[in-house]
């Protein structure tokens, strides 16, 4: 599927390279009277993991926002490849934690895009939601209030709803942020095991082991393209003073 908007990019990306799950050509995008991301242009590979990297308000969740379809860009192009629709997991700071809903509640939630929210769930939506649950390590916390957990349980919560979409791309917004050591090794382990099951992920972080265990990394910085590539050849110590310095 290609999106165009108000065409700025000479050369549109190529639908046929089967290799890139999305592909964005002079992408722009922002908020009313407020431009954020400029002239992008890349390509997100399929079956893989990759970091968006950025200081504060370099346009990170903005991007996640237009790759999920949420935010509508204002110039270029975006091709998404055929699949399933993004799931899309905001930072939990996003999400209200009064909602009055249990755990299970909040991940059945994610069926609701095959199901609708009014329909029965099927006993193959179940399944669904309890493994998500089991993924994530909350099915202990089935039953609790979503406002009644800390931070990161909650975070969990919000991914384990992202992954019972069953899409194949997970866009992810800090999904380490607030996790304890544990917690962060086994969504290091998730993400990686998911892209072996055929999912395209692609997640913001400031968590620097997070974003080197990716496979590929784009750099952001006031809302341009810094840089892209292995995090490896990317994430070197004078590449992030760069970052931190005004464009
Ligand atoms: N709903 C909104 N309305 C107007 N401006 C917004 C909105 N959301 C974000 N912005 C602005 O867009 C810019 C980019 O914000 P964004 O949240 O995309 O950055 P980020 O890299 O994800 O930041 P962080 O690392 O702090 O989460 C910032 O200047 C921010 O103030």
């Amino acid at each position: 599927m290609t999106i165009m908007f108000n065409k700025t990019a000479s050369s549109p990306p190529a639908p046929q390279d089967a290799t890139f799950r999305i592909r964005v050509a002079g992408l722009s995008a922002g908020y009313a009277g407020r431009p954020v991301l400029r002239q992008l242009d890349f390509g997100i590979p399929a079956l893989a993991i990759t970091a968006l990297v950025g200081p504060n308000g370099s346009g990170k969740s903005t991007l996640l926002g237009v790759l999920a379809g949420v935010i509508r860009p204002t110039a270029g192009e975006l091709y998404r490849a055929g699949g399933r629709p993004p799931a899309f997991v905001p930072q939990r700071t996003a999400v209200g934690g009064l909602l009055p809903l249990t755990v299970r509640q909040t991940v059945q939630m994610g069926r609701w895009s095959d199901r609708g929210p009014w329909r029965r769930l099927t006993s193959r939506d179940h399944a669904a939601v309890a493994t998500a649950m089991d993924r994530l390590g909350i099915a202990d916390l089935a039953t609790r209030q979503l406002g009644e957990l800390s931070g990161g349980q909650r975070q969990r919560a919000l991914m384990a709803q992202g992954l019972a979409q069953e899409s194949d791309l997970l866009l992810l917004d800090e999904p380490t942020t607030g996790l304890d050591p544990e917690a962060r090794e086994r969504t290091a382990t998730l993400l990686r095991d998911l892209a072996a099951d055929g999912v395209t992920v692609v997640h913001a972080t400031h968590d620097l082991d997070a974003a080197r265990s990716a496979d590929t990394c784009i750099l952001l910085r006031e809302g341009r393209l810094a840089g892209r590539g292995h995090p490896d050849r990317l994430l070197t110590p004078s590449a992030l003073d760069r970052l931190r310095q005004p464009a």
